[in-house]
This record gives structure tokens, sequence and C-alpha cells, in this order.
């Protein structure tokens, strides 16, 4: 089991890690819209988290040694259905390859943002 962690995407929120990988798969946390250059969020629209989001992931797995090409599965939690439409825009952008997807509106999201997606991902080993 070998922990990832990469200081270009988000330090974790609390007591977590930003994935780790067990038997060739990457297992994400939930990445929100921080801006790792300032650890703040910045962005404001749902088409601006969405695209932090999507980049946080991106460093994520390129420091577990994978790419979007290689995800699996993906949980995303939006603030609100109605933007269901604009997310999956972003979000179609970077996971080409379509993988398996859960999606589901919650109540609230840490740091009020409006999208968190994380994901499982085979690693080459
Ligand atoms: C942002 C998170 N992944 C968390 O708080 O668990």
């Amino acid at each position: 089991m070998k922990v990832v962690a990469t200081e270009k995407a988000p330090k974790a929120l609390g007591p977590y890690s930003q994935g780790y990988v067990h038997a060739g798969v990457l297992y994400t946390a939930g990445q929100i819209a921080i801006d790792p250059a300032v650890n703040d969020v910045t962005a404001t629209t749902i088409e601006e988290q969405t695209e932090q989001v999507c980049k946080n992931l991106g460093e994520v797995l390129k420091e577990a040694g994978t790419d979007f090409a290689h995800v699996l599965k993906t949980t995303c939690f939006l603030a609100d259905m109605g933007d269901f439409g604009a997310f999956n825009e972003v979000y179609g952008k970077y996971f080409t390859s379509k993988p398996a997807r859960s999606c589901v509106a919650v109540k609230t999201l840490p740091k009020g943002v409006l999208c968190e997606v994380e994901l499982i991902a085979a690693v080459e080993e």
C-alpha cells in the first residue's frame, strides 16, 4: 500500500490522504475546487470549479503514475443537481473514456463548493 502525495494538488483538509495505491489500483480522496497555488477556492462558477477539480485529480493521477484514460469509476457530488449539464460539459472533456460513475446531489460540501469528485483508477505495474 502506497500513499499518494503531491504539492501540485490541494493538501487534505482533514485526516485523510490525497490517495492510496494498493494492488495496482488508485483510490483518491474527493477533490474540491481548491487552487493549490493559493490553497483556497478562487473558482466561482460550476464550470470553473469543475475545471479546478479535474486539474487537481489530474495531478493526483500523475503522481500515482496513471492518467484519466485509466480511470475505472468516479463518484461525483453536486450541491445542486441543476448544475448537472454544465458539470458534465467540463467533466466530459477530461473523462473521455467515460468511466463508470455515480452522481448525487448533497446538502453541502466542504468550503461551500459546488462539486466534489473522487475516483478509482488502474495503475500499470
Ligand atoms: C474534501 C475532502 N475530500 C474531505 O473533506 O474529505
